[in-house]
């Protein structure tokens, strides 16, 4: 399914040439849209509509700041141009909708899915639930997505060992299954994932979590000393705080994907919300599994077919955004290469 994605991105990453300079997180978040156009949206989007869906994205990601947030009302032109993509977006999707059931077409696809769905008591989904879910999900899935797929690529690119260990694994994968990637052989991928893992735990997108508790509950602090909290309460865990603690995290500040391997698992030290970058609870990210498997295809893919080098300083965080991403531009440059089996 995904094989078209790469072809045409690697049109627009090749450029026409071998080898060349890219700009990495603009380049992640295209084929994150194509790959969310297609699984997402449908053939319609990615065949037709791209170029303008990925502007109207980008329109509504500009608005994913912390003015925008605390303000979302203003009269600015971040809103402005959030509230206009957003309109334009759920246009696009009526259309969509509305020609397939014209033409009573049917496609394998997460709209499709909703469309199809029901709820409890019997009810159809409407046009607008539809369009907003879908909206939602693939802004959540892109968005995030292209953020700790581009700190990925920053942290391996700077920390050659592990780089060299992704490598290897690529090599290993290559001499037992050739290009024959899929779903089982993504899974046995353990050292790209832990270094996808790591560089989250290292830079979580989510500034914090903010949740209610739905019962009066205990928690127990690591002194032991215990807090009640009522019912009703609002919690907020920061996550760029707690992925840090280094009575659970062996010097934190370092990247070693090799504490969440079997022996050390660091993530599990403080129970089941010690690595929170996907949330937890009821409200934990329900596409924690999907962001893995497509950003483990997109390194996957790179590491394979490019030779690849960071070439602007290691990006610091950008504070004022609401999704934390890299500041500035990611530059790298590639060339490419074959990665022999043996
Ligand atoms: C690396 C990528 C991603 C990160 C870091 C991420 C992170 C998160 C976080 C922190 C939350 C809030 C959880 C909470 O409040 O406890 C969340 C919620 C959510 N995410 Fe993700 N996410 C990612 C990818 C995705 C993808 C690929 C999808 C779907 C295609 C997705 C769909 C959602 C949805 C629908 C929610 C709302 C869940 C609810 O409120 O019940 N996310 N995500």
């Amino acid at each position: 399914m995904l094989t078209p994605c790469f072809v045409k991105w690697r049109t627009t990453l090749q450029n026409g040439g071998e080898e060349g300079v890219v700009e990495l997180k603009d380049e992640l978040n295209q084929i994150l849209m194509l790959i969310a156009s297609r699984c997402l949206l449908g053939n319609e989007v990615r065949e037709k509509l791209f170029g303008e869906i990925y502007t109207l994205f980008s329109g509504i990601e500009e608005g994913v700041n912390l003015v925008c947030f605390m303000l979302p009302y203003m009269p600015i032109p971040a809103n402005h141009r959030r509230d206009k993509a957003r309109i334009r977006l759920t246009e696009i999707v009526y259309d969509i909708m509305r020609s397939r059931k014209t033409c009573d077409g049917v496609e394998e696809d997460v709209l499709q899915k909703l469309m199809d769905s029901r709820y409890k008591d019997g009810r159809c989904t409407t046009e607008a639930a539809v369009a907003g879910m879908i909206i939602a999900l693939i802004f959540a899935g892109k968005h995030s997505s292209t953020i700790v797929s581009t700190w990925t690529g920053a942290c391996l690119l700077t920390h050659t060992m592990f780089l060299d260990a992704v490598v290897e694994e690529q090599r290993e994968i290559m001499r037992k299954y050739k290009d024959n990637i899929d779903y089982n052989v993504l899974s046995k991928m353990e050292t790209l994932h832990s270094c996808i893992k790591e560089a989250g735990r290292m830079h979580p997108a989510t500034l914090g979590l903010i949740h209610q508790t739905q019962k009066n509950i205990t928690v127990r602090a690591k002194e032991g000393s215990e807090y009640g909290i009522p019912k009703g309460d609002t919690l907020v865990n920061l996550v760029m705080l707690t992925s840090k603690l280094s009575h659970i995290y062996k010097d934190p500040e370092v990247y070693d994907p090799y504490r969440f391997h079997p022996g050390r698992e660091e993530d599990k030290v403080g129970g089941k919300f010690s690595y929170a970058i996907f949330g937890g609870g009821s409200h934990a990210c329900p596409g924690e599994a999907y962001a893995f498997l497509q950003i483990k295809i997109i390194w996957s893919h790179l590491l394979r077919n490019f030779e690849i080098k960071l070439t602007s300083p290691f990006p610091k965080t950008d504070w004022s955004k609401f999704v934390l991403e890299p500041k500035g531009k990611v530059l790298v440059n590639y060339r490419r290469r074959r990665l022999e089996s043996n």
